[in-house]
């Protein structure tokens, strides 16, 4: 049948008539691929064409066939490549139909044509009103083809139908696509949920979901950020099909920048739940570089989101065709990404899983897990370190075999209680280890339970805290207790007094407190340090706690004051026969520090009832004894009364006002001349301190030195005392004044302080008084007391070329054997043995002894309290050189000193 004849004849003729019959005998009731097929054999026969085919685009590159009839038969389907002549036309949007003679096409592609190259060639596109181009259908010829009018209307209803056909092939493959994805999805979804590792299945989801979605590669890439909170991703896991370069080792991809890398679009996109579906050939340039180089030709890239934040994304990429992501596609692959999002999350959550397993297993504390009928199913390491019970021995069994025995029933079934409504317990309880010992727990109960509230488990987490216990143990030792004697101190002696007290009142006893004051310790301390005076008070304490009765409490109260509890006391007497044994132990020799000690003690005594009902009253009223003891001359032991309390305030007034006297200038000195007995010129002064205070007048320094040698505060006054002598001893000398020397009383803290010869170097450098001009008076108890010390110290001071003078003569331990030895100048005869000169035999022995060992050792000998001539006539006449006393002149002002300086003393005026 001629083309030319049977277009002339359409529609026209009869034949046309056959022809359409014939046509629509073919097509009626095919449907599908029947249809495509009875469409091509028919225009195969209707145009004698040796060729007739449907092709499908696809990905706008390609053309696959979709029906064949070729030489009289169907023949398969094949593929070739757009654009590619002449096809290239039906391409074009405005073509409808296209018919070129003479073409030498397909001829390498398509196998059915290179035999018998066609020589016309004849096409329209099949296209649809929404999808646009579609196909095209094409016939192949070696005779003459010519598109008339009616043929082509014909052939455009031919490829009307082919193009639904082609539509819904093509839905049809898509549906496919996306159910072979969304089957990978399921399956991927059920190898997660029953995995145990997950890193391989990850891997394993990543390929089956590539090898579905008929990829190349499925790239998961995760975010971080830096420290500059830039967001980058790195590739995690990575899936290539057969001949495709992974691309998973490469270093690039691993920690970049979107932004630094021209992705920044992604960023945006895909963490706002946006898809990127794209061919690569279509994407910005700077993106579309960097995926052609690794020779990407369509890419579709999916966010992954946990827990509403973006996590990363999953990449798509096909390196073969440059595809056209249908949305099928893309809605699977949504599904496929929130898989590998669970994925990671449960790996994320088996990582926690792990870690808390491991914390589990590793944590110090002991856990144990209990089902809800409270028998044990889990327990870690540290509750068999801590309890000694392995697994073994303890699963299925109840905790309470833990159970110390040293709580009652109540605090169980309180504990129980509260870990029932409230879900939790937390509290210390003793529990007993497998070995018996009783151990200390910090222990939480808690609850586990299930969405309807019924209790699973129970969780005990607890600590042995036997360590903190003791540690606290400790604590509370310290706190209660003197660290350098061990003794209880002031705060466990209150407490322990408290309760005694309050028993004895209930008991109708009496409670006795006793307060210790070492006599001069402070002495001691300033002199020798204080490690030998915290060695001397471990001493004591040790003496003392063997001294005292089971029964009593002794403690340190402070510095060198200690004090006794006497609970078990049938009456007052025995307390002082406590006192005196006290007293007694304490009077032995005593080595400390490489020292022997001679010590006293000074012992108050106080009772309840009547000395005080209160801690702070008997405490103090047993002090006020103490120091009445002293007052008493020391080393004994005195009853508090209530006249004591008056003392003992006076005493403190005293103190606090000494402490203000050198600042207000309240403090001065008198001078008592020293004569020679022989002709009564004034050949010295005796620096007498004065306190005159504005309300109570002129105080004695018998009443304040004491004070001021226990408080310390005789430091800063003698310092005062030596400055204030020597100025005023410069002044006179300058002033032509009669005077050889100035005398100043030394207290024994003084004199002991290391610093004490420096002092004096520095009261004669400032003063600049000659040194031969200063004569220090220390007083013979207080040599004799640390006679190597003292040596040493007045071997110093003689070399600086000051006088010495032993003070109060006759009333220490006069030994000849280091009075020979001491560097001093003069002798002073104290005042107690001129008193009664000259008709006491004793005295008057003892100051002739005196005169006689002074004068035989070389000392100039002075006698002080001379008050009358006949006891200065009679030491003159034993040879005493010197003599001070009221016959003379009492201590006196500076300007009267000045006036008998010049004057002289009227007492050896010549008489009228
Ligand atoms: N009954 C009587 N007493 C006489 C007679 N002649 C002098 N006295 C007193 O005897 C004391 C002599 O001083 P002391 O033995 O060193 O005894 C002194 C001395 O140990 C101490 N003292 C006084 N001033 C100082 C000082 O500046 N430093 C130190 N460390 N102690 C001082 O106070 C003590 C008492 O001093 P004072 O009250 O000034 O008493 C003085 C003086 O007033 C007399 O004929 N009859």
């Amino acid at each position: 049948m001629d083309a030319i004849n049977q277009t002339t004849l359409l529609g026209e003729t009869r034949q046309d008539v056959a022809t359409l019959e014939t046509l629509v005998a073919a097509i009626a009731g095919a449907t599908g691929r029947q249809l495509l097929d009875n469409i091509v054999r028919w225009t195969s026969e209707w145009l004698d064409a040796d060729v007739c085919m449907i092709g499908a685009l696809e990905d706008g590159a390609y053309v696959d066939t979709v029906s064949v009839f070729s030489n009289g038969a169907p023949a398969p389907n094949f593929r070739y490549q757009l654009p590619h002549p002449p096809c290239r036309h039906i391409m074009n949007p405005d073509e409808c139909a296209h018919c070129e003679r003479n073409v030498e096409c397909l001829s390498q592609n398509n196998p059915l044509l290179t035999d018998t190259p066609p020589t016309d060639y004849l096409a329209l596109p099949i296209t649809d009103q929404q999808s646009g181009l579609l196909g095209l259908f094409a016939v192949f010829s070696q005779r003459k083809l010519h598109l008339s009018p009616q043929r082509q209307k014909l052939l455009e209803l031919l490829c009307a139908m082919a193009a639904s056909e082609i539509e819904r092939r093509s839905v049809e493959t898509q549906l496919r696509r996306r159910d072979c994805i969304l089957d990978a999805v399921s399956f991927c979804a059920s190898l997660l949920l029953r995995a145990e590792q997950m890193d391989q299945v990850i891997n394993t989801v990543v390929e089956r979901l590539g090898r579905a979605a008929e990829v190349s590669r499925t790239s998961v890439f995760e975010n971080s950020e830096d420290d500059a909170g830039e967001t980058l991703c790195s590739l995690r896991y990575e899936w290539v099909a057969e001949g495709i370069r992974p691309q998973i080792d490469d270093p690039r991809l691993q920690n970049t920048p979107y932004r630094h890398n021209g992705f920044n679009r992604w960023q945006e996109l895909l963490s706002s739940h946006q898809v990127i579906a794209s061919k690569v050939s279509e994407l910005p340039p700077e993106e579309r570089a960097i995926l052609a180089q690794e020779g990407i030709k369509s890419t579709l890239s999916v966010p992954i989101f946990m827990e509403d934040a973006w996590w990363g994304f999953v990449s798509f990429d096909d390196c073969a065709h440059e595809r056209q992501w249908s949305v099928h596609e893309v809605g699977a692959l949504l599904a496929a990404a929130a898989v590998i999002a669970s994925a990671i999350q449960r790996r994320h959550g088996e990582k926690r899983q792990r870690q808390a397993a491991t914390m589990f297993e590793n944590t110090i504390q002991g856990i144990v897990i209990t089902d809800k009928n409270g028998n044990i199913e889990a327990i870690n390491q540290a509750f068999s370190e801590i309890t000694g019970y392995s697994e073994a021995e303890v699963l299925g069994q109840n905790p309470r075999f833990l159970s110390s025995g040293r709580h009652g029933k109540e605090f169980y079934a309180e504990l129980w209680q509260s870990v029932l409504s409230n879900g939790r317990w937390r509290g210390e309880i003793w529990n007993r280890r497998k070995n018996g010992e009783i151990y200390p727990e910090l222990l939480t109960i808690s609850t586990v339970k299930d969405q309807d509230n019924a209790i699973l488990n129970y969780i005990a987490v607890f600590s042995d805290i036997s360590e903190i216990k003791e540690a606290q143990r400790q604590l509370d030792y310290l706190a209660n207790h003197d660290p350098l004697t061990e003794l209880p101190n002031r705060r466990l002696f209150n407490e322990l007094l408290d309760h005694a007290i309050a028993c004895a009142q209930q008991e109708k006893r009496i409670v006795g407190v006793l307060v210790f004051d070492l006599d001069r310790f402070k002495q001691i301390n300033d002199s020798l340090g204080h490690p030998a005076g915290d060695a001397l008070l471990q001493e004591v304490a040790k003496r003392l706690r063997h001294t005292i009765r089971r029964s009593d409490t002794l403690a340190r109260l402070v510095g060198d004051q200690f004090a006794l509890l006497v609970e078990e006391t049938e009456d007052a007497q025995q307390l002082s026969k406590i006192a005196r044994q006290t007293l007694e132990v304490l009077s032995e020799p005593l080595q400390a520090h490489g020292h022997e000690f001679y010590i006293t003690a000074s012992v108050g005594i106080a009772i309840c009832p009547g000395d005080g009902d209160d801690v702070q009253t008997l405490i103090r009223n047993a002090e006020s004894a103490m120091y009445q003891a002293k007052e008493q001359g020391r080393n004994a032991y005195h009853y508090y009364s209530a006249e004591l309390t008056a003392s003992s305030f006076e005493r403190l007034f005293m103190e606090t006002h000494l402490r203000q006297a050198l600042g207000k200038n309240e403090l001065v000195l008198h001078y008592q001349p020293q004569v020679m007995l022989n002709g009564g010129a004034i050949v010295g002064a005796e620096a007498l301190i004065r306190w005159q205070h504005p309300e109570l007048g002129s105080i004695s320094p018998g009443k304040f030195i004491p004070i001021a040698e226990e408080s310390g505060l005789i430091i800063p006054i003698g310092e005062w005392v030596l400055r204030t002598a020597c100025r005023q001893a410069k002044a006179w000398r300058d002033a032509g004044l009669p005077l050889h020397s100035i005398s100043v009383n030394i207290a024994g803290p003084q004199f002991e302080r290391a610093e004490f010869v420096d002092t004096v170097r520095q009261a004669l450098a400032e003063t600049g008084l000659e040194p031969e001009a200063l004569e220090l008076e220390i007083t013979e108890t207080f040599i004799s007391r640390r006679i190597d010390h003292a040596l040493a110290v007045l071997e110093e001071l003689r070399s600086l070329g000051v006088k010495l003078a032993i003070d109060d003569f006759g009333t220490g331990y006069s030994s000849m054997m280091y009075l020979k030895r001491l560097p001093i100048d003069k002798l002073k005869i104290d005042r107690s043995f001129v008193n009664d000169l000259p008709h006491d035999e004793n005295d008057t022995a003892i100051a002739k002894a005196i005169i006689a060992l002074g004068k035989s050792l070389g000392f100039t000998v002075i006698a002080e309290g001379i008050e009358t001539l006949e006891q200065q006539e009679f030491l003159r006449l034993e040879g005493c050189d010197q003599g001070q006393g009221f016959l003379h002149s009492r201590p006196v002002p500076t300007p009267q000193f000045e006036a008998l300086l010049v004057n002289g003393i009227p007492a050896f005026a010549p008489k009228p």
